[in-house]
């Protein structure tokens, strides 16, 4: 099967978002892709919670939901929406970071919310509070296509092996990990993290990620780090999507799945321990 792997650049705009990410969407599925994935936040990028209550939806009436359904029905294809940015009806006005995976009928096959929030601080000058405004998921999920098993996660999540290695032992072969991450995290992080999980999963992940310079809110530019990734399950990089927004298209053979586990069957050999004490 092939997959295609969009990298966006996406600005605190929704509906110019959802125009590129459109046409991306045609340009994989002209190239034969099965399973199109767009990264984090597709819909928009903003640190501004002015902005966002403005220009964000809830899910039975957000325009990008609505308008990459439409799209997946009538390419006929699978697409993975690595997220959007919604509203909620929770007292305290977070959002939902929420995934999505829609079937070549057009209709939901899964919806995944976040569960690991961004809290950290990766300087003194570069922090980030997600939990401030989204509200964490509590909720591991897998959903069956053509393709075999996927397991759905998002940035941050990639570095809580558990997670992964749950949703590989309730058979995920595919696991998808859509991001928006930080450049300095990007550089030292992102493609060990992402090939760990492959290997200890024995599965394919695809990571398409957010890249470059984004609107600027609250004076400060967010910069992303890109290089949209798949990888094998025996940890290769199959394709790197570089720095730019764009298309990457990669042929999945998905015995690799098989072959690897087979090779290293670590998913099965847990065993029981006590302690620390
Ligand atoms: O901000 C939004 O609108 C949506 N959320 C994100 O983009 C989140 C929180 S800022 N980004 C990450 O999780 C990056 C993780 C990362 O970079 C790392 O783990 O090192």
């Amino acid at each position: 099967m092939r997959s295609g792997l969009i990298q966006l650049r996406s600005s605190d705009d929704p509906a110019e978002n959802l125009d590129s990410v459109v046409g991306r969407l045609r340009e994989a599925a002209g190239q034969g892709a099965d399973l199109i994935l767009t990264p984090e936040v597709t819909n928009c990028v903003s640190a501004s919670r002015t902005r966002q209550t403005e220009v964000l939806r809830h899910e039975h009436d957000d325009p990008t939901l609505a308008g990459l359904r439409d799209e997946a029905s009538a390419l006929g294809r699978w697409v993975l929406i690595g997220s959007l940015a919604l509203k909620t009806d929770d007292a305290d006005g977070r959002f939902a970071n929420r995934s999505f995976l829609i079937a070549p009928d057009g209709s939901v096959a899964a919806r995944y919310d976040k569960i690991h929030m961004f809290d950290v601080a990766v300087s003194e000058t570069e922090t980030y509070r997600e939990s401030a405004g989204y509200r964490p998921g509590d909720r591991a999920v897998t959903a069956d296509s053509p393709f075999g098993r996927l397991g759905l996660t998002i940035c941050y999540d990639v570095r809580f092996p558990a997670l992964y290695r749950t949703l590989a032992q309730a058979g995920a072969g595919i696991l998808t990990v859509p991001s928006a991450f930080s450049p300095v995290t990007g550089a030292a992080h992102w493609e060990p993290l992402l090939r760990a999980r492959a290997i200890e999963c024995g599965a394919f992940v695809l990571a398409p990620a957010q890249c470059g310079t984004h609107a600027a809110s609250r004076g400060k530019q967010r910069q992303t780090h890109g290089h949209s990734l798949a990888v094998s399950p025996w940890g290769e990089v199959l394709a790197d999507g570089g720095t730019e927004p764009g298309l990457t298209l990669v042929d999945l053979d998905l015995s690799a799945v098989d072959d690897a586990r087979g090779k290293v069957p670590s998913l099965t050999h847990d065993r029981p321990f006590s302690g620390p004490d």
